[in-house]
């Protein structure tokens, strides 16, 4: 009730300091640049997979202006390879000391493991997170928790395997908030301070192309939880059927435009993409249309 009675009032969640970079949420939508070091995501998969490659696309992400860069050696679409914890830590953790090493661009790594996790939280990453909300490795909550990281919770329905053969609910923001309250609960419980915590409705994670949309429309009131919200989705399928079928080679513009709606819905603190340059373009527009309405100087 407190917490809703904070958001009524529109106080933003408590500041996140990752590394030197203090987040602020509310002022304006942060950037998450995507470094898959896979042989098979589904929109990049291959292209950074060698180490040198990636932590190059990483230092490029930075220039580029990304606020925090995640790091995958898993991908998560519906019939992915699963990848071992020795292979999984083998790609990403080469990856994360190179980037430590050369930006202060804070660090993520997008894994479910827990023995990955610990590795990539020794070799420097600041935030874990986890397409499963904490819900596939009982260990992994503690991992973050003794390591004083951060992680963002994302809401799934079933596996990657399983996640979009039939995705129904009973009311698709019921049930993502109640998961995502249960994860944050997961979370507390094992030692994760309340302001080190960020959501994410796991856009195309068991998900219909009615409810992806229906989401992002009613973004604002996962706010209910008094979090700030992550969300991914550049490049995936409901925007290729909206730009008439494209390849997700050919969905930056649909992706710009699901940034820029988002932002200027008000429902997203950081979005994370694989196109930051142009995301940054993108919010900059919708963040100042939106500072306008507040008589902000233009
Ligand atoms: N928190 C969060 N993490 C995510 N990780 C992967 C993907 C899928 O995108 P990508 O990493 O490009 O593909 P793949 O999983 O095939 O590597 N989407 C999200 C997302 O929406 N939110």
């Amino acid at each position: 009730k407190a917490v809703a009675a904070a958001l009524a009032s529109g106080t933003a969640p408590p500041a996140l300091v990752l590394g030197d970079k203090r987040f602020e949420w509310g002022a304006s939508t942060y950037v998450m640049g995507v470094v898959n070091v896979t042989p098979d995501s589904f929109s990049d998969g291959g292209r950074f997979f060698d180490p040198e490659a990636a932590i190059a696309h990483g230092l490029a992400l930075a220039e580029a202006g990304a606020d925090l860069l995640d790091v995958g050696g898993e991908s998560t679409r519906p019939g992915a390879l699963p990848v071992s914890a020795e292979a999984e830590v083998a790609r990403v953790v080469p990856v994360i000391e190179g980037l430590r090493a050369r930006t202060s661009v804070p660090l993520s790594v997008d894994t479910t493991k827990a023995a990955v996790a610990r590795e990539a939280l020794r070799a420097g990453a600041h935030l874990i997170n986890d397409v499963t909300g904490f819900g596939a490795d009982a260990d992994l909550p503690r991992v973050v928790a003794e390591a004083g990281a951060a992680c963002c919770l994302m809401h799934i329905q079933g596996t990657p395997a399983t996640m979009q053969q039939a995705p129904r609910y009973d009311d698709v923001i019921e049930d993502v908030l109640g998961f995502l309250e249960a994860a944050v609960a997961r979370a507390e419980a094992a030692g994760v301070p309340r302001e080190r915590i960020l959501l994410d409705p796991g856009i195309g994670f068991g998900k219909t192309f009615e409810h992806n949309l229906f989401l992002l429309r009613r973004l604002n009131e996962l706010r209910v939880l008094g979090l700030p919200l992550l969300v991914g989705t550049s490049r995936k399928g409901f925007l290729g059927r909206l730009a008439g079928g494209k390849p997700a080679s050919e969905r930056l513009a649909a992706t710009l435009g699901s940034v820029a709606s988002m932002a200027a819905l008000g429902g997203a603190d950081v979005v994370r993409v694989h196109d930051v340059a142009e995301a940054r373009d993108a919010l900059a527009v919708a963040d100042a249309i939106r500072r306008s309405e507040d008589g902000g100087a233009l």
